[in-house]
């Protein structure tokens, strides 16, 4: 075992203490050399404890950083992934792999980190997956994580019907990113949000729901704007702030090769 500079010379200075004291004690008592050396023993122990613990800390922090290999952004939707690709550009390794995960009932953060666990099963190593909800308030937030189905059963007009009895057609984009280190890892997530409102459908046609949601303080719904602008407001860039912010914070290793983006 190592011992550091510190510590030695804190030693040092102890057994030095230790020793001017005896000289002049040890005239009055006998059993002061014997108590001295206990203690000075005692202390060194003690510090040689103190120091274990600090290296096992310095050990754990620096195993949760190391990472097996990259992050896998794990999606069967091809236009996320493009629109993360923009947003994270390099900011973070990643790669991809596309595949439909089997999607959990329930809460959008649940379902979100469930589909992480499933994916870092399936690439047994560090993975991000993100889950996307359109909510509408006057339906106290459905269809949310269901609007997947909702948009592919009733379409553009049939969502905006199941707002016609009401006058409250606001609405919001969340997105639930997690990330999930490792197979066994508990999933951190990020969330992002962007509070708008649901409109009859115009612009292109070529990602989901975007026609139908305009976004507060904006005359344009998602699909009219330029990519660039809606990725800067939108639920997804939102959430993938924090996620940059984790990553410059973590500072993350990778024990083979972060090759940029496949
Ligand atoms: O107009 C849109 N603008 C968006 O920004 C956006 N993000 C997601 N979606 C759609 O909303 C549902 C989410 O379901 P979802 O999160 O389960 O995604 P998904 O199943 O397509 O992919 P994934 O789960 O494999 O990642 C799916 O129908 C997506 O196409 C969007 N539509
Ligand atoms: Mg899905």
């Amino acid at each position: 075992m190592t011992t550091s500079y510190r510590a030695l010379s804190r030693r040092r200075k102890l057994w030095g203490y230790i020793t001017t004291h005896n000289q002049n004690l040890n005239r009055q008592n006998p059993l002061i050399p014997l108590f001295s050396s206990a203690l000075f023993l005692f202390l060194i122990k003690s510090e040689q404890e103190k120091e274990e613990k600090r290296r096992k800390m310095a050990a754990t922090v620096r195993a949760a950083a190391a990472l097996s290999q990259p992050v896998t952004f794990v999606t069967g939707n091809a236009k996320k992934l493009e629109e993360v690709r923009a947003i994270l550009g390099n900011s973070i390794p990643f790669r991809s792999l596309k595949i439909d995960l089997p999607e959990l009932q329930g809460e959008p953060e649940d379902i979100s980190k469930e589909k992480a666990r499933l994916a870092a099963k399936e690439v047994s190593g560090p993975v991000l997956v993100e889950d996307t909800c359109l909510c509408f308030n006057a339906l106290k937030g459905l269809p949310g994580p269901y609007i997947k189905w909702f948009l592919q059963k009733l379409g553009h007009e049939g969502l905006n019907n199941l707002l016609m009895a009401y006058e409250d057609k606001s609405a919001y984009a969340l997105c639930v990113f997690s990330l999930a280190l490792g197979p066994n890892a508990d999933p951190i997530t990020f969330l992002g949000k962007t509070p708008g409102k649901i409109v009859p459908p115009r612009g292109p046609n070529d990602f989901g729901w975007d026609p139908i949601f305009q976004p507060d303080g904006y005359d344009q719904t998602y699909a009219e704007m330029p990519k660039e602008e809606k990725n800067k407001i939108s639920h997804r860039s939102r959430a993938l702030a924090l996620v940059k912010y984790h990553f410059a914070e973590a500072k993350y290793t990778f024990e083979t090769e972060p090759s940029i983006q496949q």
